[in-house]
């Protein structure tokens, strides 16, 4: 069965990496999904300078998923150029994710990216909901336009942005209004976390991580039907831009459906975080089982080809 997908221009042996964040903090963690079954991979959203993040606990498994509030802990992002020039790009593609804390930062890193000129892809994470007192970029709409003005005119090559859910169909529709106006903006990654949620144990009568008086990022099952919903709202409004979709994968069925709702390559976080690399392995033959199943050869039988009723 083909399951090579063309985004990147490029066949790929499977249309799944990791979610930035998940696996990939560290040299061994990427050298891991290097060396996995996983078709591209990306790193941690860097910043300009290393981080330790927030105090721990900082992530818990939910009974559906996960909820964190890591507040961007990375080595800084010297660490990430030095790994994405000794990365093995004829192995698997490379995409290289950055969360500078201010515009500046965002555009001495991208400068520095630009001059390394790596054959890595640039995922601009516009919605980490866990550094205490900085609001989304993904949900301020003016911020949004101003920051992919100045990184398109800093960076000379197509790049995309890592966006956080939304619920509205007016955002739906003034998000892809102002992405559209950016030719440069290459793919969409829908969704990040479901910012500031609140889980309970039920003995200690306490919250289960210890940022934000327990609020944090929500993954895993429970974001699903959210994450579906952005991959296809943004696949219809942006027909000149590829989506990534992120968001619930923990089977081969939910990498069917995010294909389905208009995604051309699909990360993985909780169920990574979970089950480590070796998840990919079992993704890829869930999926090639279901579209052998259903008759189909290519990912472009059925990509996007989500039916309404
Ligand atoms: O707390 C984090 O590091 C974090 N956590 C998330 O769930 N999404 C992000 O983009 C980031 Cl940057």
């Amino acid at each position: 069965l083909d399951l090579s997908t063309f985004f990147l221009g490029r066949p790929l042996t499977a249309p799944l990496m990791n979610a930035s964040g998940v696996w990939c903090n560290v040299n061994g963690q990427l050298h891991a999904l290097a060396e996995s079954e996983a078709g591209a991979m990306v790193t941690k959203s860097c910043t300009l300078l290393r981080r330790d993040g927030n105090p721990e606990p900082r992530y818990h498994t939910l009974s559906m998923g996960s909820i964190n509030s890591m507040g961007l802990p990375n080595e800084g992002h010297q660490y990430y150029l030095d790994y994405a020039e000794r990365h093995d790009y004829e192995n698997k593609p490379l995409f290289f994710s950055v969360a500078g804390l201010t515009l500046d930062d965002n555009l001495t890193i991208v400068a520095q990216i630009q001059d390394a000129y790596t054959p890595a892809l640039l995922e601009l994470n516009l919605s980490c909901p866990n550094v205490p007192g900085k609001a989304q970029i993904g949900y301020d709409f003016d911020a949004l336009d101003v920051i992919l003005a100045e990184i398109s005119s800093a960076y000379s090559r197509p790049f995309g942005v890592k966006l956080p859910p939304y619920f509205d169909t007016a955002h739906f529709d003034e998000v892809a209004d102002i992405l559209n106006r950016y030719e440069k903006v290459n793919f969409i990654t829908c969704i990040n976390s479901i910012g500031n949620g609140l889980m309970i144990d039920m003995d200690s009568e306490t919250v289960l991580i210890k940022p934000k008086q327990g609020f944090g990022g929500i993954g895993g099952e429970y974001v699903l039907p959210t994450a579906l919903a952005n991959v296809n709202a943004f696949h219809s409004r942006c027909p000149k831009k590829s989506i990534i979709g992120c968001g619930g994968v923990s089977t081969g069925e939910h990498v069917f459906m995010h294909l389905l709702a208009g995604a051309s390559l699909v990360q993985v976080g909780t169920a990574l975080y979970e089950q480590g690399p070796e998840i990919f392995v079992r993704l890829k033959t869930e999926l090639a089982t279901i579209m052998q199943e259903k008759g189909y050869k290519t990912i472009r039988e059925f990509q996007g080809k989500l039916k309404t009723l």
